[in-house]
């Protein structure tokens, strides 16, 4: 009974939290059966006081809206719907892990990849925070961290931050990054060469794991088998399994349930792409490490224009300052433009005023005729003046033109909606939520 329930509230309150806020701290939670109350099980203390904090009142109103009479109680608790996780100390003995040689496990570690040279912004603020913790308390924080995002947005880099901060803090630990397709690698030739135990031997015997991109284990079921034993035998030892995706587990196809739900014992987090300021941010510290002085217009120039991931940003630079160097010309915005020409072309073309119209009246489910014409209902005028200012930040249109392409609107309520829209976003995160949802659509 309450799991059907549960599932009815899940679907409510899909309307009023965004998918981030479902995914890192709704779904995570488990039910337990319970006649009278709803018991929804957080997998660790961090995540019960964040929903106690932010959602209990917003469930308890779900709960009481989705159910029939009697009306249940909800109860938040730490622990789990079925077993909890042995907390016995490592399973291997100490002497059997000091004989795994490091170098036959994983990739190495890119030394830049720390928490200092890892620029924060909004959208990837908790999944660092995250990180730091699990840094900090191996083991102990949140196991498994799972940080789900597109690409190029620093999932590795995260991941190698908490690698290169454990070893600062202890240089014997015993880690592992490995990208999950050379986990499949190495096992499929272990299985061939008869030393599948060797395998597991090494593997369990860690104090961390990093595997990146565990998308790649969907519909490899052996692989996932051996992988899920692994993970069970690091997590009772209270060794930290660091993992990444490039979506919320739960989407990923032909990957096992039982592996799924094991994921959500410890915290999900998600990197979103970078917002404008944190993109320069970025771009002026990465210039800064190449010993060049970005000029901010330049910085805001690049970041304005390619929005889609940070390894895209890193391309354009080095680009321009590859050219600069070969030229020896100084980095200027025409310098920039002319680097930059095919790329931003590319870009320009397929972000058109015509198309940011469609896409905004398609996500606002409206016509284009309301959009461009003269009524002016909040439901009309909002997303009106989001397009403009999309148009403003995604386009090289003046803002007469634009005007003018707005069913011939003054250049200074373009403006206004530019400045209106920013207010918005700063205050109302729903409103941020869908301007960030159309510039990805838009650029990406
Ligand atoms: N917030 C940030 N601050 C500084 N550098 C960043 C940041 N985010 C990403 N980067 C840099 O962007 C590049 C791509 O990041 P990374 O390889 O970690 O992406 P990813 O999310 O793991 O992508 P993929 O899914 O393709 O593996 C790296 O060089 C990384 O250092």
């Amino acid at each position: 009974m309450s799991d059907a329930l549960w599932q009815r509230c899940l679907d409510r309150l899909g309307r009023d939290l965004t998918e981030q806020e479902l995914n890192t701290w709704i779904r995570p939670l488990q039910v337990k059966a319970d006649e009278q109350a709803l018991r929804l099980m957080a997998p660790n203390r961090f995540v019960r006081d964040w929903v106690r904090d932010q959602f209990l009142r917003l469930i308890q109103e779900v709960v009481e809206e989705v159910s029939a009479d009697p009306i249940p109680e909800v109860h938040l608790e730490i622990g789990s719907a079925g077993l909890k996780p042995r907390r016995s100390p490592s399973a291997e003995p100490a002497e059997r892990r000091q004989q795994a040689p490091e170098a036959r496990l994983g990739s190495r570690l890119v030394p830049d990849h720390t928490f200092e040279n890892f620029i924060e912004g909004k959208s990837n603020q908790l999944a660092r925070a995250a990180a730091r913790q699990v840094a900090e308390n191996p083991g102990q924080a949140y196991n498994p961290l799972f940080i789900y995002g597109g690409v190029g947005l620093g999932k590795t880099h995260l991941m190698h931050a908490v690698a290169n901060r454990m070893l600062e803090s202890n240089p014997k630990a015993r880690i592992a990054y490995v990208h999950s397709e050379r986990f499949v690698g190495d096992m499929v030739k272990a299985l061939q060469h008869n030393t599948i135990n060797d395998f597991k031997r090494l593997y369990r015997g860690l104090n961390a794991l990093m595997i990146d991109d565990i998308q790649f284990f969907a519909g490899k079921e052996r692989s996932q088998e051996e992988f899920f034993h692994t993970f069970n035998a690091l997590l009772e030892g209270q060794q930290q399994v660091i993992l990444t995706c490039d979506r919320y587990p739960k989407e990923v196809n032909g990957l096992e349930e039982r592996l799924k739900s094991r994921f959500g014992w410890g915290l999900t987090v998600a990197i979103e792409p970078p917002e404008l300021e944190t993109s320069v941010a970025i771009l002026i510290r990465k210039a800064a490490q190449d010993g060049v002085q970005l000029p901010d217009e330049v910085a805001f120039f690049i970041a304005q224009r390619i929005r889609s991931n940070v390894r895209e940003l890193e391309g354009a630079l080095r680009r321009v300052i590859a050219n600069s160097r070969f030229t020896g010309q100084p980095i200027t915005m025409d310098f920039t433009k002319e680097a930059l020409r095919d790329l931003l072309a590319l870009h320009e073309k397929l972000v058109t005023i015509d198309n940011i119209q469609k896409t905004v009246a398609n996500y606002f489910k409206m016509g284009i005729k309301d959009l461009l014409g003269k009524r002016r209902s909040r439901s009309i005028t909002r997303p009106r003046q989001i397009a403009m200012a999309l148009a403003k930040e995604l386009t090289n249109h003046s803002l007469p033109e634009i005007g003018e392409e707005f069913g011939g609107r003054d250049h200074t309520t373009v403006l206004h909606a530019c400045r209106k829209v920013k207010e918005l976003r700063e205050t109302d995160t729903r409103i941020d939520d869908d301007y960030q949802n159309l510039l990805r659509t838009l650029t990406t």
